[in-house]
């Protein structure tokens, strides 16, 4: 049997993690460090990054969509530093990136916004159509493709979100809470959608849902007061855990765990790799 082959696959890999981050740290307003001494290198898969609220989540992919600049040390995404903001346009190209809150002309359909945003990634313009109909398709909006982004409801509005992060086929993926208002069939069709692209790509997940994790992500990226608290697969992280964590599932138990006590994420991933 064939398959399509995608331009995340055609291109050529020069970098051995898609995204590599050492010492970094962000500072958000006046004084908040909301990243902080961080060291992490992310390759192909779905990386599911858990925490608390206000653990740092959003703040960290902003910084990985070049939204935010580092305050300290280093980060680099496709072998490249972004450490500076601006003249990131070749970078650019190749991220997809869902905010929590994104901006969008009501008036647009959905086929517009997602057309739209594939000219500012700079898609050539003989792919865009078919470009914006397989993202479209890929997030189950096909049949609402020429409805007006302010008919759709909250669910859909997200999906389009999705969809526009598609469209470029980009290398690295960041979703900021994607599956938020989604209905239990669509979180379903989404997480086998991340696991697909997750085979050539780079998909950075932030979720407060531990089921989405244990479904459909590679690894869990555990963060908390701006540090890295764990890193390890979904089985490991449930392995932290124990009958007196608190939590409905061996997951969420050790995810109370290792937020319980860090140190014991520390030693378990050096015991890990
Ligand atoms: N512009 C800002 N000015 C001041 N503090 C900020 C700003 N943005 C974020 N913060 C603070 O930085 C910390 C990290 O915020 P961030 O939104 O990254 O966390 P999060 O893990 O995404 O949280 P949540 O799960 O609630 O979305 C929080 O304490 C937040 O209050």
């Amino acid at each position: 049997m064939t398959r399509a082959v995608s331009a995340a696959e055609l291109r050529p890999r020069t970098y051995t993690h898609a995204i590599r981050a050492a010492g970094l740290r962000i500072r958000v307003g006046r004084t908040r460090t909301a990243v902080d001494g961080l060291d992490l290198s992310l390759g192909t898969g779905v990386h599911g990054l858990l925490g608390p609220n206000g653990a740092g989540k959003t703040t960290l992919i902003r910084a990985l969509a070049t939204v935010l600049r580092p305050t300290e040390g280093t980060l680099e995404l496709f072998g490249e530093s972004v450490a500076s903001v601006g003249g990131h346009r070749a970078v650019r190209r190749r991220i997809g990136y869902l905010p929590q809150e994104f901006g969008y002309y009501k008036r647009f359909t959905v086929r517009e916004f997602v057309e739209y945003m594939a000219w500012l990634k700079e898609v050539p313009k003989a792919d865009v159509p078919a470009a914006v109909q397989r993202a479209v398709e890929r997030v189950g909006l096909a049949d609402r493709a020429d409805e007006r982004m302010k008919a759709l409801s909250g669910g859909m509005v997200r999906r389009a979100g999705i969809a526009q992060a598609l469209v470029n086929d980009p290398e690295v993926l960041l979703l900021d809470e994607p599956t938020v208002g989604l209905d239990p069939t669509q979180r379903m069709r989404f997480r086998d959608l991340l696991q697909e692209l997750g085979t050539d790509t780079c998909v950075v997940v932030s979720t407060h849902l531990v089921e989405d994790v244990a479904a459909a992500c590679t690894d869990v990226v555990l963060f908390a007061e701006g540090r890295l608290v764990f890193q390890g697969t979904p089985d490991e992280m449930a392995a932290a855990g124990n009958a007196d964590h608190p939590g409905d599932s061996p997951l969420e138990r050790g995810y109370s765990a290792l937020l319980a006590d860090p140190a014991a994420g520390c030693a378990q991933e050096r015991g890990a790799w």
